[in-house]
């Protein structure tokens, strides 16, 4: 090493006398050694800055190496070493948990972390607007958060609210990448949070971070507790909520999971308008099977603790409604699940029905959906393709022969998947099964045998009452809501003057108590004759709107779009009711076209297919035999008319030769003969007329066995209207270019006063009356 130092000095040295020297001597002339050269190419100026330190300061840096290169070693040993010691200590000493950024785990310890004080004095920190996971299926956006931010003071909850006021996005701080230590219940605790390297490739870079939390000792619980706390707040956050997951699948081909959309205001049951007698019944049905007692009482009977109910009526009835209502009354949360969803085949389905927590509600919404709908009756099995079954409805894809478990082929659900799936090991007990369909009918005995189903609720269009209550529902004054009155001047103005007529402080609280006493009761007074005047217009509206018509739904957008005004809602309702009428006719022509239209498509194409198909050469083949048939035939007809006719004139010959016949009788005979040669054809021909004819029949009466023509009573009929040719009157003229009036080669022609039928009616639909429940018509007839 020194030899080479040498040589490289020497070298430099060397250099530097010459004239194209790389490394300037120093300018105080002293000997360049050759540590100087290696730490002149470690840390390039350091000779220069050397030479100047000795120069002005009069101190030679050579002699502190030494020192600075063993202070580096040290520090890099230290480094080095208390890395070793920590790694000791957190892997022996100290307890972690990790949280998952896909669970909601993660949601609730953010939500907790944002509140605390060392997060919001962090130096270096996030800021959100919204903390839950990235994770798209546990992403939610709080649009109640938005409305209630406003409100909460400011830095206590978990979101620091930096701006207040109704509809800004509270600003909520979490502390940045790295560690962060801070004491919870005397104890010294570490946040960590750190970017996954994992699935750099796959995910967002925003959901890219990992989330630990640790402190001293080998025991946790201090981290379990804290777990808790965060749980427990962030419930409570949700308490006077319902909330709502939904199952969907994470991604294509990934297994489904219940995701949280929605946490809203519990909807009190009082608002869902439903007959009081059944309303009543269906709580204690619930708050009975809920009961412990009710639990040990199935657990020892061996009875599967489980309990459904089956909603039905058209839509926009309230069906959902119910459902919702009553997970809140219970305060569990829902659990939905359309079945009409391309992803509610029977593995998915399986799969969340096994996530399912202990106690909750669980909304199987259209259970009339395309699969579930055929009638699963003793000895009759359905083929899968769908043939040879007068029970498969059109769209019904899975038909399910009762004992199948596995998987449909079209991946769609099966009745007896879902059953299984209802019944089966993976159902959890305790839950409560609501299932709402709009076809009650159409459902198979098996879904809704006792059991599966122990109560059905019937949902009906509004009748008088119902659309009487739905209109008080909406405009009755309620506590809370801001109503316009004059009192409210009236109230100022009486504290005012009491205020100011009054000399003590004490009089003067008296005064105000008494003035906001006075305030109270007058408004009381005001929102009760509010409330008489609401009754009495609903009613007026009730008698405008028929029964049983129109769902409340429907009801509800009308009275909302006059929600600040009664009276103009009572005035317009008659004019809704007309057009509404409209509206829906329009709309089932519409769809009746379009269903129309689709079915001739699928027919065509039906055709198509089946003509391109095998069959379709085989057709061709019968066509070539009946053509040389029929050529036969031709031919071997002639050959019978010539001989006849040969027949004939021998026979006329010697007719004649007997002069027994006149030319009239001769005439006759011939008429006849050519009658009996005529008849003759038609004896040859009809034979392959008729095989054809038959052939035909055969075919289309094919056809019709393959795709029979089924009526329901709410569908349409076509009636076609065939052309007919009219005589019509008309004056020819010639035409002025014309030399002769009688040349009618160029005449003008007239149609005079021709009445051409106007038919264009294209829909028959089947008169249903609208009769009321007492089965006296509404008086509004069919529309
Ligand atoms: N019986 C009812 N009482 C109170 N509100 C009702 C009632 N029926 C319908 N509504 C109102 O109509 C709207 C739609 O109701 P909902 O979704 O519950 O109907 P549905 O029967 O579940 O319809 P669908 O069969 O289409 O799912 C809701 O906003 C609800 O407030």
């Amino acid at each position: 090493m020194d030899s080479l130092l040498q040589h490289m000095a020497g070298q430099t040295t060397s250099c530097s006398d010459g004239a194209s020297s790389t490394t300037p001597a120093p300018a105080t002339g002293s000997p360049v050694t050759g540590q100087m050269v290696l730490l002149d190419m470690f840390f390039p100026g350091f000779s220069t800055f050397s030479a100047f330190v000795q120069k002005n300061l009069n101190i030679d840096l050579n002699l502190y190496i030494p020192l600075v290169l063993i202070c580096g070693a040290l520090t890099f040993a230290w480094q080095y070493f208390s890395e070793y010691c920590w790694d000791l200590i957190d892997r022996y000493m100290m307890s972690v948990v990790d949280v998952r950024t896909d669970d909601e785990i993660y949601n609730m310890l953010m939500g907790w972390v944002a509140a605390q004080k060392f997060a919001q004095g962090a130096r270096r920190f996030v800021v959100n607007t919204n903390l839950n996971s990235r994770t798209w299926w546990l992403w939610r956006y709080d649009y109640d958060d938005e409305e209630e931010d406003g409100t909460e003071e400011d830095g206590g909850g978990a979101h620091h609210s930096s701006a207040k006021g109704a509809g800004k996005k509270a600003l909520a701080y979490t502390p940045t990448f790295g560690s962060h230590w801070f004491w919870y219940k005397g104890r010294l605790l570490c946040f960590r949070r750190q970017q996954s390297r994992d699935m750099a490739g796959f995910s967002l870079p925003s959901e890219r971070e990992e989330i630990s939390i640790k402190c001293f000792g080998r025991n946790p619980w201090i981290l379990k507790e804290l777990l808790l706390e965060a749980r427990q707040v962030y419930m409570k956050r949700d308490e006077a909520k319902t909330l709502i997951y939904r199952g969907a699948t994470k991604g294509s081909g990934s297994e489904p999971t219940w995701q949280r959309c929605m946490a809203r205001t519990s909807r009190p049951f009082s608002t869902v308008i439903l007959n009081e007698k059944v309303k009543k019944e269906l709580i204690d049905d619930v708050t009975d099977y809920l009961n412990p007692a009710t639990r040990r009482w199935y657990a020892n009977r061996g009875i599967p603790y489980r309990r459904g109910y089956l909603l039905h009526g058209p839509p926009g009835t309230g069906k959902s409604s119910l459902s919702l209502a009553l997970a809140g009354f219970f305060k569990m949360r829902i659990y939905i699940v359309s079945l009409s969803s391309i992803a509610a085949n029977e593995e998915n389905l399986a799969s969340l029905f096994s996530e399912l927590p202990r106690r909750c509600v669980v909304l199987l919404e259209d259970i009339d959906t395309a699969g579930l709908t055929h009638t699963r009756e003793d000895g009759k099995v359905v083929a899968v393709d769908g043939s040879g079954s007068d029970d498969m409805v059109p769209g019904q894809i899975t038909p399910g022969d009762g004992t199948t478990t596995t998987p449909t082929p079209s991946g769609r659900l099966s009745l007896s998947g879902l059953l299984n799936i209802l019944d089966g090991v993976a159902s959890q007990e305790g839950r409560v099964l609501i299932m709402t369909t709009n076809h009650l009918e159409k459902l198979d005995k098996a879904l809704i045998r006792p059991g599966r189903v122990d109560m059905i609720v019937e949902f009906g269009r509004a009748d008088k009452e119902m659309t009487a209550a739905i209109f008080r529902a909406i405009f009755a004054p309620l506590e809370g809501d801001e109503v316009d009155t004059p009192s409210d001047a009236d109230s100022v103005s009486v504290t005012t003057t009491t205020t100011t007529s009054s000399a003590s402080p004490k009089d003067l609280s008296a005064a105000a108590e008494e003035t906001r006493k006075v305030n109270e009761a007058r408004r009381e007074l005001e929102r009760d004759e509010a409330t008489l005047k609401v009754v009495e217009l609903a009613d007026q509206f009730a008698d405008k709107i028929p029964a049983h018509e129109f769902s409340p739904a429907e009801i509800q957008g009308f009275l909302l779009k006059h929600k600040r005004n009664a009276a103009a809602a009572v005035e317009g309702a008659e004019q809704w009711v007309v057009e509404t009428r409209k509206e829906k006719m329009e709309k089932e022509l519409r769809e009746a076209r379009e269903r129309r239209e689709k079915e001739e498509k699928e027919k065509e194409e039906a055709k198509k297919k089946k003509e391109d198909g095998d069959g379709d050469q085989k057709e061709k083949e019968d066509d070539d035999k009946e053509e040389t048939k029929e050529k036969k035939a031709e031919k071997k007809g002639k050959k019978e008319r010539r001989s006849r006719k040969h027949h004939k004139k021998t026979s006329r010959r010697s007719r004649r030769s007997r002069k027994n016949d006149s030319d009239s009788s001769d005439d006759s005979s011939s008429s006849s003969s050519s009658s009996s040669s005529s008849d003759s054809e038609s004896e040859s021909e009809p034979e392959i007329v008729k095989e054809k004819k038959s052939r035909r029949k055969h075919a289309k009466k094919e056809q019709n066995e393959t795709i029979p023509p089924v009526l329901v009573k709410e569908d349409t009929i076509k009636v076609q209207v065939v052309p007919v040719p009219v005589v019509v009157p008309v004056t020819i003229t010639p035409a002025p270019e014309a030399d002769n009036t009688d040349d009618l080669d160029k005449a003008v022609v007239e149609v005079k006063d021709i009445l051409v039928p106007q038919i264009s009616v294209t829909e028959v639909k089947e008169v249903r009356s609208t009769g009321s429940e007492d089965g006296k018509d509404s008086g509004y007839g069919t529309p």
